[in-house]
């Protein structure tokens, strides 16, 4: 009998891939991993499904995921449902009484539960929370600056405590926390936080090895917009916060503050922050458990 040689090609990339991941296993068992889930990567139910896979495997590969998750999309579509108009300023939404409204409606009483339901179809795993619960984040509000000067934009939040106890909580028993990035402060108004920005906070906060950012293009692109004429966009693989810190003046829109929170993850000691491409199927365990990884990965600070 021949030996099916495509059967034992097909078979050797296949142990490659486990054997490949084994030293990742090794390195990042029983630590923390904050898995920031952007709106717009969770726009698909077959992408929807990978990514719940990818938490249920980091948990059972030992890992502790969290996610904070997004919902600008979301919340975009439930504004205009309603006739309310929306306008972001560096990236983040001019937040009114009545959008806070539905901003914490959408986040927290949809997209969470989405998520939730998600993961938990493979298990008892999910636990769902708003920032607000058990004082995770405290904000105080937050101005935009634009040209330099300070814009007022609402009920927009800047977290100023985290307190992860429930969070740790969750995890000692073996559960997934999924955060709605929605804040209290200690003046009882509700605060919107941008989603990178309350990922980074909870990073640092938990001491995560990692910070990864899903969201719909494939990294930081060195030109934005790509430069056309069908050159291709040419995506940073890897970026030093000190270069990141340069680059940050010149960036627009949803990558301010997505950027920023990298900077913030990787200033207060997370060692790694990713931006990935959440249209990939398996972006994360792609990103955590390949020798390659995929996206824009920060670094800290080289010291002399
Ligand atoms: N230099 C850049 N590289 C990549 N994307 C950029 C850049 N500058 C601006 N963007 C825009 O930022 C968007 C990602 O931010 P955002 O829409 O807030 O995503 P998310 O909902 O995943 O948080 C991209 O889709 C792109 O339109
Ligand atoms: C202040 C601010 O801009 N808050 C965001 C919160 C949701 C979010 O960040 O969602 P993505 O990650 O999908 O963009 C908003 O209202 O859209």
């Amino acid at each position: 009998m021949t030996p099916d040689t495509n059967l034992f090609t097909g078979a050797h990339a296949k142990a490659a891939v486990l054997i490949e991941a084994l030293p990742w296993l090794r390195r990042l068992r029983g630590q923390t991993v904050v898995v920031k889930y952007g709106g717009h990567a969770m726009t698909d139910d077959a992408l929807r499904s990978g990514f719940a896979d990818d938490m249920v495997f980091l948990l059972h590969a030992g890992l502790r995921p969290v996610v904070v998750h997004g919902g600008g999309p979301q919340i975009n579509a439930q504004l205009d449902r309603l006739g309310i108009e929306s306008a972001f300023t560096a990236g983040l939404r001019v937040t009114t009484p009545e959008a806070m409204q539905v901003v914490r409606m959408v986040l927290v009483g949809q997209v969470n539960r989405d998520v939730v339901g998600a993961i938990n179809r493979h298990g008892p795993f999910a636990v769902g929370m708003s920032g607000e619960d058990a004082h995770l984040f405290t904000a105080e509000r937050k101005h935009a600056v634009v040209d330099g000067g300070k814009v007022d934009i609402g009920q927009v939040g800047e977290i100023v405590r985290v307190d992860p106890g429930a969070v740790r909580a969750l995890l000692d028993d073996g559960r997934v926390p999924v955060v709605s990035s929605v804040a209290r402060g200690d003046d009882g108004e509700v605060y919107n936080v941008n989603a990178d920005t309350a990922a980074a906070a909870l990073a640092v906060a938990l001491g995560a090895a990692k910070l990864v950012m899903l969201t719909d293009v494939e990294g930081l692109y060195a030109h934005w917009p790509a430069p056309g004429d069908g050159e291709p966009a040419q995506v940073i693989s890897h970026i030093t916060a000190g270069e990141l810190r340069t680059m940050l003046p010149g960036l627009s829109s949803g990558m301010v503050p997505k950027m920023e929170a990298c900077l913030a993850a990787v200033d207060g000691g997370v060692p790694r922050a990713h931006v990935l491409d959440g249209r990939v199927p398996h972006a994360v365990l792609l990103e955590v458990f390949t020798d390659e990884g995929i996206g824009t990965m920060v670094l800290p600070e080289v010291r002399s």
